[in-house]
Protein backbone atom coordinates (compact mmCIF):
# COMPACT_ATOMS: atom_id res chain seq x y z
CA UNK A 1 0.00 0.00 0.00
CA UNK A 2 1.57 3.55 -0.74
CA UNK A 3 1.98 5.69 1.85
CA UNK A 4 -0.98 8.28 2.07
CA UNK A 5 -0.45 10.35 4.96
CA UNK A 6 -0.14 14.27 5.49
CA UNK A 7 2.89 16.11 6.49
CA UNK A 8 1.31 17.66 9.58
CA UNK A 9 2.89 15.59 12.36
CA UNK A 10 2.14 18.00 15.53
CA UNK A 11 -0.46 16.62 16.78
CA UNK A 12 0.49 13.65 19.90
CA UNK A 13 -0.71 10.17 19.89
CA UNK A 14 0.41 7.13 22.47
CA UNK A 15 -0.34 3.82 23.45
CA UNK A 16 0.56 2.44 27.23
CA UNK A 17 2.27 0.21 28.41
CA UNK A 18 2.67 -0.83 32.31
CA UNK A 19 5.38 -2.75 35.08
CA UNK A 20 5.61 -2.72 38.51
CA UNK A 21 9.21 -3.75 40.33
CA UNK A 22 10.58 -4.30 43.59
CA UNK A 23 9.25 -1.54 46.19
CA UNK A 24 9.49 -1.00 50.31
CA UNK A 25 6.34 -2.91 50.84
CA UNK A 26 7.91 -5.92 49.96
CA UNK A 27 9.10 -6.28 53.21
CA UNK A 28 5.32 -6.67 54.76
CA UNK A 29 4.00 -10.36 55.38
CA UNK A 30 3.10 -11.19 51.83
CA UNK A 31 -0.53 -12.54 51.48
CA UNK A 32 -2.18 -14.22 48.26
CA UNK A 33 -3.89 -12.45 45.65
CA UNK A 34 -7.61 -12.66 45.54
CA UNK A 35 -9.08 -11.62 42.38
CA UNK A 36 -12.62 -12.74 41.64
CA UNK A 37 -12.83 -15.23 38.92
CA UNK A 38 -12.48 -13.49 34.90
CA UNK A 39 -13.78 -16.29 32.83
CA UNK A 40 -16.58 -14.60 31.48
CA UNK A 41 -15.29 -11.14 31.34
CA UNK A 42 -11.51 -11.79 29.77
CA UNK A 43 -12.71 -12.03 26.59
CA UNK A 44 -15.57 -9.43 26.49
CA UNK A 45 -14.38 -5.92 25.08
CA UNK A 46 -12.69 -4.21 27.51
CA UNK A 47 -15.33 -1.62 28.89
CA UNK A 48 -17.47 -4.47 30.09
CA UNK A 49 -15.45 -4.55 33.15
CA UNK A 50 -16.07 -1.13 34.07
CA UNK A 51 -19.10 -2.92 35.83
CA UNK A 52 -16.87 -4.00 38.12
CA UNK A 53 -16.54 -0.63 40.45
CA UNK A 54 -14.42 -2.17 43.50
CA UNK A 55 -13.36 -4.97 41.67
CA UNK A 56 -10.32 -6.88 44.02
CA UNK A 57 -10.19 -5.13 47.24
CA UNK A 58 -8.56 -8.47 48.58
CA UNK A 59 -5.46 -7.80 46.41
CA UNK A 60 -2.06 -7.64 47.57
CA UNK A 61 0.98 -6.85 45.30
CA UNK A 62 4.53 -6.70 46.47
CA UNK A 63 5.37 -5.83 43.00
CA UNK A 64 3.58 -5.01 40.10
CA UNK A 65 3.79 -4.49 36.10
CA UNK A 66 1.52 -2.98 33.99
CA UNK A 67 1.59 -2.31 30.06
CA UNK A 68 -0.42 -1.52 26.75
CA UNK A 69 1.83 -1.61 23.88
CA UNK A 70 4.93 -2.19 24.30
CA UNK A 71 4.81 -4.21 27.39
CA UNK A 72 6.88 -7.54 26.17
CA UNK A 73 10.39 -5.00 25.35
CA UNK A 74 9.89 -3.31 28.98
CA UNK A 75 9.04 -6.70 30.63
CA UNK A 76 12.24 -8.28 29.09
CA UNK A 77 14.46 -4.79 29.89
CA UNK A 78 12.47 -5.25 33.58
CA UNK A 79 14.21 -8.67 33.75
CA UNK A 80 16.95 -8.09 32.33
CA UNK A 81 18.30 -5.80 34.96
CA UNK A 82 16.37 -7.58 37.69
CA UNK A 83 18.89 -10.11 36.71
CA UNK A 84 21.96 -8.22 36.47
CA UNK A 85 22.42 -8.55 32.65
CA UNK A 86 22.44 -12.19 32.73
CA UNK A 87 21.19 -13.61 29.24
CA UNK A 88 21.01 -17.50 30.38
CA UNK A 89 18.46 -16.26 33.48
CA UNK A 90 16.37 -14.76 31.12
CA UNK A 91 16.08 -17.60 29.23
CA UNK A 92 14.71 -19.70 32.13
CA UNK A 93 10.91 -19.14 30.88
CA UNK A 94 9.05 -17.53 28.15
CA UNK A 95 8.17 -14.30 29.15
CA UNK A 96 4.25 -14.71 30.08
CA UNK A 97 5.74 -17.32 32.28
CA UNK A 98 7.73 -15.17 34.06
CA UNK A 99 5.73 -12.51 34.53
CA UNK A 100 2.02 -13.60 35.42
CA UNK A 101 -0.70 -11.50 33.58
CA UNK A 102 -3.04 -10.47 36.18
CA UNK A 103 -6.42 -10.55 33.80
CA UNK A 104 -5.80 -13.59 32.06
CA UNK A 105 -7.78 -16.47 32.42
CA UNK A 106 -8.87 -19.25 29.90
CA UNK A 107 -9.07 -22.36 31.22
CA UNK A 108 -7.81 -25.46 32.19
CA UNK A 109 -4.61 -22.82 31.77
CA UNK A 110 -3.74 -21.29 35.02
CA UNK A 111 -4.74 -18.05 35.68
CA UNK A 112 -2.57 -14.83 35.66
CA UNK A 113 -3.75 -14.11 39.36
CA UNK A 114 -2.74 -18.25 40.11
CA UNK A 115 0.34 -18.02 38.50
CA UNK A 116 0.94 -14.79 40.37
CA UNK A 117 -0.48 -16.71 43.84
CA UNK A 118 2.62 -19.13 43.40
CA UNK A 119 5.26 -16.57 43.19
CA UNK A 120 6.92 -15.12 46.39
CA UNK A 121 7.56 -11.56 46.50
CA UNK A 122 8.59 -9.38 45.40
CA UNK A 123 6.64 -10.03 42.23
CA UNK A 124 6.60 -8.76 38.80
CA UNK A 125 3.23 -8.92 37.11
CA UNK A 126 1.47 -7.66 33.82
CA UNK A 127 -1.89 -6.50 33.53
CA UNK A 128 -3.02 -3.50 30.57
CA UNK A 129 -5.62 -2.16 33.09
CA UNK A 130 -7.02 1.55 33.45
CA UNK A 131 -6.19 2.93 36.54
CA UNK A 132 -10.21 2.41 37.67
CA UNK A 133 -10.04 -0.87 37.60
CA UNK A 134 -7.09 -1.62 39.33
CA UNK A 135 -7.65 -3.26 42.66
CA UNK A 136 -7.01 -0.87 45.47
CA UNK A 137 -4.14 -2.66 47.14
CA UNK A 138 -1.80 -2.20 44.55
CA UNK A 139 -2.19 1.71 45.25
CA UNK A 140 -2.54 0.85 49.23
CA UNK A 141 0.73 -0.81 49.06
CA UNK A 142 2.73 1.08 47.50
CA UNK A 143 3.58 -0.41 44.35
CA UNK A 144 5.92 0.32 41.94
CA UNK A 145 4.36 0.86 38.16
CA UNK A 146 6.42 1.25 34.94
CA UNK A 147 3.83 2.40 31.99
CA UNK A 148 5.19 2.61 28.42
CA UNK A 149 3.06 5.01 26.35
CA UNK A 150 2.50 4.77 22.60
CA UNK A 151 1.83 7.56 20.22
CA UNK A 152 -1.77 6.50 19.67
CA UNK A 153 -1.61 5.71 16.00
CA UNK A 154 0.92 3.60 16.19
CA UNK A 155 -0.89 1.94 18.84
CA UNK A 156 -3.96 1.51 16.32
CA UNK A 157 -1.82 0.29 13.67
CA UNK A 158 0.11 -2.51 16.08
CA UNK A 159 -3.54 -3.57 17.80
CA UNK A 160 -5.04 -3.46 14.58
CA UNK A 161 -2.40 -6.48 13.50
CA UNK A 162 -2.24 -8.19 16.55
CA UNK A 163 -6.43 -8.83 16.72
CA UNK A 164 -6.01 -10.03 13.41
CA UNK A 165 -3.60 -12.69 14.69
CA UNK A 166 -5.08 -13.01 17.94
CA UNK A 167 -7.66 -16.05 17.53
CA UNK A 168 -9.58 -15.07 21.22
CA UNK A 169 -10.27 -12.04 20.07
CA UNK A 170 -12.64 -10.35 17.97
CA UNK A 171 -12.48 -10.02 14.11
CA UNK A 172 -11.07 -6.71 13.89
CA UNK A 173 -12.67 -6.22 10.21
CA UNK A 174 -11.08 -3.91 7.63
CA UNK A 175 -9.00 -1.38 8.75
CA UNK A 176 -11.73 1.09 7.87
CA UNK A 177 -13.97 -0.26 10.59
CA UNK A 178 -11.06 -0.59 12.74
CA UNK A 179 -10.57 2.60 12.88
CA UNK A 180 -13.47 3.57 13.86
CA UNK A 181 -13.97 0.62 16.65
CA UNK A 182 -10.64 1.67 18.08
CA UNK A 183 -11.65 5.90 17.98
CA UNK A 184 -14.94 4.97 19.54
CA UNK A 185 -12.82 2.78 22.24
CA UNK A 186 -14.44 -0.44 21.68
CA UNK A 187 -11.22 -2.48 22.06
CA UNK A 188 -9.98 -4.60 24.60
CA UNK A 189 -9.04 -2.56 28.04
CA UNK A 190 -10.96 0.27 26.10
CA UNK A 191 -10.21 3.57 24.95
CA UNK A 192 -6.68 4.66 24.37
CA UNK A 193 -7.44 8.22 25.29
CA UNK A 194 -9.12 7.31 28.81
CA UNK A 195 -6.14 4.76 29.57
CA UNK A 196 -3.77 7.36 28.94
CA UNK A 197 -5.33 10.21 30.47
CA UNK A 198 -5.63 8.05 33.72
CA UNK A 199 -2.24 6.97 34.08
CA UNK A 200 -0.60 10.38 33.54
CA UNK A 201 -3.32 12.30 35.71
CA UNK A 202 -2.17 9.94 38.80
CA UNK A 203 1.29 9.36 38.03
CA UNK A 204 2.70 11.87 40.33
CA UNK A 205 0.50 11.07 43.54
CA UNK A 206 2.40 7.07 43.20
CA UNK A 207 5.21 5.66 41.97
CA UNK A 208 4.37 5.76 38.53
CA UNK A 209 7.62 5.53 36.17
CA UNK A 210 5.83 6.83 32.88
CA UNK A 211 7.69 6.37 29.67
CA UNK A 212 7.61 6.24 26.02
CA UNK A 213 8.02 3.92 23.19
CA UNK A 214 9.22 6.67 20.71
CA UNK A 215 11.87 7.67 23.32
CA UNK A 216 12.80 4.04 24.05
CA UNK A 217 13.64 3.50 20.41
CA UNK A 218 15.11 7.04 19.73
CA UNK A 219 17.70 6.22 22.82
CA UNK A 220 17.09 3.09 24.90
CA UNK A 221 20.34 3.27 26.82
CA UNK A 222 18.80 6.44 28.40
CA UNK A 223 15.27 5.21 29.03
CA UNK A 224 17.16 1.54 30.54
CA UNK A 225 18.87 3.68 33.44
CA UNK A 226 15.66 5.74 34.06
CA UNK A 227 14.08 2.26 34.86
CA UNK A 228 17.29 0.47 36.65
CA UNK A 229 17.64 3.87 38.79
CA UNK A 230 13.34 3.21 39.29
CA UNK A 231 14.11 0.11 39.99
CA UNK A 232 16.25 1.03 42.97
CA UNK A 233 19.50 -0.84 40.73
CA UNK A 234 22.70 0.17 40.08
CA UNK A 235 24.50 -1.50 37.17
CA UNK A 236 27.82 -1.05 35.10
CA UNK A 237 28.25 0.22 31.84
CA UNK A 238 29.13 -2.74 30.08
CA UNK A 239 25.76 -4.62 31.50
CA UNK A 240 23.92 -1.50 30.38
CA UNK A 241 24.98 -1.71 26.95
CA UNK A 242 24.33 -5.83 26.89
CA UNK A 243 20.90 -4.99 28.20
CA UNK A 244 20.18 -2.45 25.32
CA UNK A 245 21.50 -4.96 22.81
CA UNK A 246 19.45 -8.05 24.45
CA UNK A 247 16.63 -5.94 24.18
CA UNK A 248 16.14 -4.93 20.50
CA UNK A 249 13.49 -5.67 18.14
CA UNK A 250 15.91 -7.73 16.10
CA UNK A 251 17.01 -9.63 19.34
CA UNK A 252 13.91 -10.26 20.45
CA UNK A 253 12.23 -11.09 17.40
CA UNK A 254 14.83 -13.75 17.28
CA UNK A 255 14.03 -15.14 20.87
CA UNK A 256 11.90 -17.69 21.21
CA UNK A 257 11.39 -16.63 25.07
CA UNK A 258 9.80 -13.14 23.85
CA UNK A 259 8.47 -13.82 20.62
CA UNK A 260 5.37 -15.56 21.34
CA UNK A 261 6.53 -18.92 19.05
CA UNK A 262 5.71 -21.21 21.70
CA UNK A 263 2.16 -19.88 21.63
CA UNK A 264 -0.27 -22.14 19.84
CA UNK A 265 -1.48 -21.00 16.65
CA UNK A 266 -5.23 -21.39 17.67
CA UNK A 267 -4.30 -18.26 20.04
CA UNK A 268 -1.93 -16.18 18.08
CA UNK A 269 -1.79 -17.23 14.16
CA UNK A 270 1.83 -15.46 13.72
CA UNK A 271 1.14 -16.87 9.51
CA UNK A 272 -1.38 -13.39 9.97
CA UNK A 273 0.91 -11.51 11.27
CA UNK A 274 4.16 -11.51 13.52
CA UNK A 275 3.52 -10.91 17.10
CA UNK A 276 7.03 -9.44 16.77
CA UNK A 277 5.86 -7.42 13.59
CA UNK A 278 7.85 -4.05 12.96
CA UNK A 279 8.81 -2.14 15.80
CA UNK A 280 9.25 0.92 14.67
CA UNK A 281 7.58 4.58 15.18
CA UNK A 282 5.81 5.99 12.40
CA UNK A 283 4.10 3.21 10.68
CA UNK A 284 0.86 4.81 11.02
CA UNK A 285 1.91 6.37 7.74
CA UNK A 286 1.45 3.55 5.70
CA UNK A 287 -1.85 2.59 7.26
CA UNK A 288 -3.82 6.27 7.73
CA UNK A 289 -5.34 7.92 4.94
CA UNK A 290 -4.76 11.67 4.32
CA UNK A 291 -8.82 12.10 5.75
CA UNK A 292 -9.20 9.61 8.52
CA UNK A 293 -5.61 11.38 9.70
CA UNK A 294 -6.79 14.45 9.76
CA UNK A 295 -9.79 13.34 11.25
CA UNK A 296 -8.37 11.42 14.35
CA UNK A 297 -6.21 14.90 14.65
CA UNK A 298 -9.53 16.69 15.28
CA UNK A 299 -10.46 13.95 17.68
CA UNK A 300 -7.11 13.64 19.17
CA UNK A 301 -6.91 17.46 19.97
CA UNK A 302 -10.67 17.16 21.80
CA UNK A 303 -10.28 14.22 23.78
CA UNK A 304 -6.51 15.27 24.93
CA UNK A 305 -7.45 18.87 25.75
CA UNK A 306 -5.68 20.37 28.53
CA UNK A 307 -3.58 16.87 28.76
CA UNK A 308 0.30 18.25 28.52
CA UNK A 309 1.83 15.09 26.63
CA UNK A 310 3.26 15.29 23.98
CA UNK A 311 3.88 12.40 21.71
CA UNK A 312 6.64 11.96 18.49
CA UNK A 313 4.57 10.58 16.06
CA UNK A 314 8.27 9.68 13.35
CA UNK A 315 11.89 9.47 14.04
N1 LIG B 1 12.33 -4.81 21.59
C1 LIG B 1 11.36 -4.13 20.99
N2 LIG B 1 11.63 -2.98 20.36
C2 LIG B 1 10.65 -2.28 19.74
N3 LIG B 1 9.37 -2.69 19.66
C3 LIG B 1 9.05 -3.86 20.27
C4 LIG B 1 10.02 -4.63 20.96
N4 LIG B 1 9.39 -5.73 21.46
C5 LIG B 1 8.11 -5.65 21.08
N5 LIG B 1 7.90 -4.53 20.36
C6 LIG B 1 6.67 -4.08 19.71
O1 LIG B 1 5.65 -3.83 20.69
C7 LIG B 1 4.37 -4.08 20.09
C8 LIG B 1 3.64 -5.12 20.91
O2 LIG B 1 3.30 -4.57 22.15
P1 LIG B 1 2.89 -5.51 23.37
O3 LIG B 1 4.10 -6.29 23.77
O4 LIG B 1 2.43 -4.55 24.42
O5 LIG B 1 1.78 -6.39 22.89
C9 LIG B 1 4.65 -4.57 18.67
O6 LIG B 1 4.65 -3.40 17.85
P2 LIG B 1 4.38 -3.42 16.28
O7 LIG B 1 3.09 -4.12 16.05
O8 LIG B 1 4.31 -1.96 15.89
O9 LIG B 1 5.55 -4.10 15.64
C10 LIG B 1 6.05 -5.15 18.82
O10 LIG B 1 6.75 -5.31 17.62
C1 LIG C 1 -7.20 -11.62 26.05
C2 LIG C 1 -6.52 -11.27 24.75
C3 LIG C 1 -5.12 -11.75 24.64
C4 LIG C 1 -4.09 -10.91 24.95
C5 LIG C 1 -2.79 -11.35 24.83
C6 LIG C 1 -2.54 -12.62 24.36
O1 LIG C 1 -1.31 -13.10 24.19
S1 LIG C 1 -0.01 -12.57 24.82
O2 LIG C 1 -0.20 -12.47 26.28
O3 LIG C 1 0.31 -11.25 24.26
O4 LIG C 1 1.02 -13.56 24.48
C7 LIG C 1 -3.56 -13.43 24.01
C8 LIG C 1 -4.86 -13.00 24.16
Amino acid sequence: MAPTYHTDTKSPTKSVSLLKVPCASDTVVFEPLQLPSLENTALLPWNALSVLTDPWPGLWAANFQLELEGTTWIQEIVDMIEQNGDVAKCQRAIIQHRHPFIEWARPPQPSGVEKANTMPSPRTLRTHLPTQLLPPSFWENNCKFLYVARNAKDCMVSYYHFQRMNQVLPDPGTWEEYFETFISGKVGWGSWFDHVKGWWEIKDRYQVLFLFYEDMKRDPKCEIQKVVQFMGKSLDETVLDEIVQETSFEKMKENPMTNRSTVPKFILDQSISPFMRKGTVGDWKNHFTVAQNERFDEIYRQKMEGISINFCMEL
